[in-house]
């Protein structure tokens, strides 16, 4: 599975956004070590902020099965520049993938922007943190 496959598995994800609200579809793809690949899309709902984005749909479908080591995640959407994660994802991702995963954001044009997941969220707050 190479980078392009990737992006092309996160437009498919996209496909099956449920998003009647913003009406902006978001698709991930999740590549697993053991080559499994998990789709994520944003799932809206009526109460506005339980909206689940795509790259937390692709992260908690992976860690509900067990799945827990991951080589790269591929957003896409169709924005102007490479999709940017909001907060709350770039949160998760630092505390579920490893510091040195590859994060590929993209858009409907195809232009890419190529990250690691501490470069996401340089600092995150993180459980070594926690320890008095
Ligand atoms: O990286 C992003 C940015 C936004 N969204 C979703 C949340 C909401 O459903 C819609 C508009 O913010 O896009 C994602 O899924 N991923
Ligand atoms: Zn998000």
């Amino acid at each position: 599975m190479n980078i392009d496959q990737l992006i092309a598995e996160a437009k498919v994800a996209r496909d099956k956004a449920y998003v009647p609200y913003s009406k902006f579809k978001v698709g991930a793809a999740l590549l697993a070590e053991d080559g499994t690949v998990f789709h994520g899309c944003n799932i809206e709902n009526a109460a506005y902020s339980m909206c689940n984005c795509a790259e937390r749909t692709a992260l908690f479908k992976a860690y509900s099965e067990g799945v827990t080591k991951f080589t790269v995640l591929a957003v896409v959407a169709n924005t102007d520049r490479p999709v940017s994660p909001c907060g709350a994802c770039r949160q998760v991702i630092a505390e579920l993938c490893s510091k040195d995963m590859q994060v590929v954001l993209t858009n409907m044009n195809g232009d890419i922007q190529k990250l690691t997941v501490e470069q996401l969220l340089p600092g995150a707050f993180s459980s070594e943190d926690l320890n008095e």
